[in-house]
């Protein structure tokens, strides 16, 4: 069993897949073997994370997510704690599997209690797990409530109940653990997954990760860009930060700074109105030029933070030209509106020079012609389809950002925390995706490294002092 931490990638298997590698596993094994090693590491890992738990409340539902829940409290009750046992559903009805667990448990003398315990120092929710398939009604859904207004430790077998393993949605379970079992689902890592499962814990149940038939990776730390000594500014790349236009100048300054401090080798700042000196006070490397001045074919361009509508007059020939592009903000939200600039796009990616876009949910769902609702209801979808659409890299922004790409694997970013849910954050990430495209990153490679770092920054904040996206800019 191990923990997962974001100090590697993992593969991560949707339903469909967990089901086919279960069966295929299943098939190779005695029968019920998945499910007593299932029971058995749910059990350890409640004492490990408890150990001095008495009361243990192990809440079953009606299938085999209940099946480990028998075959936990089993052990748990053997090795001398109090058990309460709750079952949601009908003995008579339980799958094989569950059937024979429940079997079990009753030979251990332990019968299902009518209620949950009136306290307990650890629950082991083992309500539904990748077989929930719909919203959380009558019995479950007050059991999850019992759950969540309970006191200590909640440990979720192999997901939050009431989660969706594939998206991370639903009203669902509050885990402070999750052991995910045989496969690590995605639905943990995106959407309300990571306020729902707490800290995940995975065990492959003895059966070999097949990496290969992965449906998406939770990405590890980007390599480590290691500079030559007999290299020179030219080396990495010249970045433009287009934006800022009247009364949103600091979002272009932003992305610039971002740009510089994570080793852009030249930056300049291009603003759509006039500014001031008050804003890039501070930052005199930061070169304030006029777009249209520029050579476009040189530069790594982050286009589009606080680029209000007058980014529109300017992004047709961004779009022809630009070495490579990371289009944000004000940027999406023209092109959204106007199906000329989703042509130069189109065509953009036809040509194949590097574009990354960084939409929030909302700035996504005006490009997809959607809800944002729709889009959060499926973000990994949501960011593939937008990537397809498009034909460029998509970095879908928020708790557990999803890289996408057209004919690659979705990847999950697993650092960050919502102290960046403070505004300019995401000008600060455009910049520092242009200066890894800068320095020769693919896009797909410096969308991920960038999520990366940008959350990996914050989880690292020193504790007691504000997190702004200028201080988020300086310590790239
Ligand atoms: N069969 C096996 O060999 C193994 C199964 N495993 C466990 O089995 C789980 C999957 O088991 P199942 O496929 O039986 O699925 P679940 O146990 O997750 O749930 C299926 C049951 O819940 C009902 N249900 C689904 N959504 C509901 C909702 N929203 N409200 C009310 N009832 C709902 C279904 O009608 C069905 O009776 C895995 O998540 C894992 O915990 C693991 O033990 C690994 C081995
Ligand atoms: N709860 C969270 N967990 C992780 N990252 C978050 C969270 N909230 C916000 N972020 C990140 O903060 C940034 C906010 O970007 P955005 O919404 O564009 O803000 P702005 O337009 O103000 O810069 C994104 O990178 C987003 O992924
Ligand atoms: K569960």
């Amino acid at each position: 069993m191990l923990q997962v931490t974001a100090d590697r990638p993992w593969p991560l298997f949707d339903v469909a897949r967990t089901r086919e590698i279960e069966r295929e596993a299943a098939a190779a094994l005695p029968s019920h073997t998945l499910m007593q090693r299932a029971g058995l590491a749910t059990a350890r890992l409640a004492l490990a994370v408890a150990p001095h738990a008495n009361t243990v409340w192990v809440a079953c539902g009606p299938g085999n997510n209940g099946g480990d829940g028998f075959e936990a409290a089993a052990h748990l009750r053997q090795w001398g704690k109090s058990v309460v046992l709750t079952l949601a559903g009908d003995p008579a009805r339980l799958p094989p599997d569950a059937a024979a667990a429940w079997r079990k448990c009753q030979a251990a003398g332990l019968a299902a209690s009518a209620e949950p315990p009136a306290t307990w120092d650890v629950c082991i929710d083992a309500l539904l797990g990748i077989g929930n398939v719909r919203a959380l009604q009558g019995e479950l859904a007050q059991l999850v409530q019992t759950i969540n207004a309970g006191p200590g430790t909640v440990l979720a077998v192999d997901v939050p109940s009431g989660l969706a393993a594939d998206s991370g949605t639903g009203e669902s379970a509050r885990a402070t653990h999750t052991l995910s079992l045989l496969t690590l689902k995605p639905g943990l890592f995106t959407a309300s997954g990571r306020d729902r499962s707490g800290r995940v814990w995975f065990d492959d149940l003895g059966v070999p990760s097949q990496d290969e038939r992965a449906s998406a990776w939770l990405a590890g730390p980007p390599p480590v860009a290691e500079r030559l000594h007999a290299s020179h500014k030219g080396s990495y790349g010249d970045v433009a930060a287009v934006g800022g236009a009247a009364g949103m100048s600091g979002a272009a300054v932003l992305a610039a700074s971002a740009a510089l401090h994570a080793g852009a080798g030249r930056v300049y700042l291009c603003p759509l109105a006039p500014i001031g000196a008050a804003p890039i006070a501070g930052l005199p490397e930061l070169m304030v030029r006029d777009v249209a001045g520029l050579p476009l074919e040189t530069l790594n361009i982050a286009c589009g933070c606080g680029g209000g509508s007058e980014v529109r007059g300017v992004l047709p020939e961004i779009l022809r030209r630009a070495k490579s592009l990371v289009l944000d903000a004000d940027a999406l939200n023209a092109i959204a509106a106007e199906p000329a600039l989703q042509h130069g796009l189109r065509r953009r990616s036809e040509r194949g020079p590097p574009t990354v876009l960084t939409p929030h949910p909302l700035e996504a769902a005006r490009l997809l012609g959607c809800t944002t609702a729709e889009v959060q209801a499926d973000r990994l979808r949501s960011a593939t389809s937008l990537g397809e659409r498009f034909g460029c890299v998509v970095l879908l922004k928020g708790s557990g950002s999803v890289i996408a790409a057209p004919g690659q694997l979705p990847r999950i970013n697993p650092t960050g925390n919502a102290r960046l849910a403070t505004g300019g954050t995401g000008d600060v990430l455009a910049g520092l995706v242009a200066a890894l495209l800068a320095a020769g990153a693919d896009p797909m490679s410096a969308a991920a490294a960038a999520a990366y770092r940008h959350g990996s920054a914050a989880d690292h904040w020193p504790e007691g002092s504000a997190l702004t996206a200028g201080a988020l800019a300086r310590a790239l």
